[in-house]
């Protein structure tokens, strides 16, 4: 057993534990927040998953993405059902099984569309916001407004950060290194960049702790994860 699980097993059993995770594409935020949502015996809300079910569910309509009156009906109408168990990766819309579906290149294109149209926002906010309470207040969260807006009252809130160097080599990794460099920056920079017009993921906002996992792997950031909220949490 290492000092963090020594630690962590504190946590098991007692007080709410939200844990919001949020920072740039590649930093880490999904594949992080799982690994220490099952560390904690926390659920785990991947909120990018909700963004990528509802364009899923746009263009299976149909719907214009560059209708936001339009985007934002689909949002309100579409029956999202997401799993919370950091073991069991599951996302079905209207019950169809769009898990794989919805990390497809052309679905990673279109996000953007989503989310920028703030009524889309409203209504998902509204959604995880309820996810988090029916949890019972013991869930890692993680997205790109999660720490701001979505759980501003979480426990903990940690800004999960990267150098752009970082995050463009471990999504190459990630997609198996068939990926051309320009490829690459549309999927993480371009892709933030146009996010980011909407929602701030590049600054830790008061209270908020930041972890830069550039010269970390995988499993030190999760350690350096977990000891910042032993420290928040004593
Ligand atoms: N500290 C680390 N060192 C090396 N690789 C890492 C580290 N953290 C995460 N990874 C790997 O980097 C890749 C991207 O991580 P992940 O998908 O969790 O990022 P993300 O922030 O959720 O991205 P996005 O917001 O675009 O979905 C994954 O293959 C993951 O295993
Ligand atoms: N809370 C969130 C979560 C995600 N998004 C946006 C950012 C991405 O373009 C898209 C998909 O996220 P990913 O699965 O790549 O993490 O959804 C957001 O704006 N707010």
């Amino acid at each position: 057993m290492t000092l963090a699980e020594v630690d962590m097993s504190r946590f098991r059993w007692g007080k709410p534990l939200v844990v919001a995770i949020d920072g740039p594409s590649g930093s880490g935020k999904s594949s992080v927040s799982r690994e220490t949502a099952r560390r904690l015996h926390a659920a785990y809300l991947d909120t990018g998953a909700m963004y990528r079910a509802v364009t899923w569910y746009c263009l299976a309509a149909g719907v214009d993405l560059q209708d936001a009156a339009a985007i934002e009906n689909a949002c309100e109408e579409m029956v999202l059902a997401i799993s919370t168990d950091p073991d069991r990766e599951h996302v079905a819309v209207g019950g169809e099984d769009v898990t794989t579906a919805i990390r497809e290149p052309e679905i990673s294109k279109a996000v953007s569309a989503v989310a920028t149209t703030l009524g889309a926002r409203a209504e998902l906010i509204r959604r995880q916001k309820q996810i988090i309470a029916d949890s019972g207040r013991r869930i890692v969260a993680e997205g790109r407004d999660i720490t701001t807006v979505v759980a501003p009252d979480a426990e903990v809130r940690i800004l999960l950060t990267a150098s752009e160097e970082s995050r463009l080599r471990r999504r190459g990794l990630q997609l198996g290194g068939t990926q051309s460099a320009a490829a690459l920056e549309e999927q993480v920079l371009t892709r933030d960049a146009r996010d980011s017009t909407v929602v701030n993921f590049h600054e830790a906002a008061d209270g908020v702790f930041t972890v830069d996992s550039s010269d970390l792997d995988f499993d030190e950031t999760v350690d350096a994860v977990l000891s910042v909220i032993r420290r928040a949490t004593h």
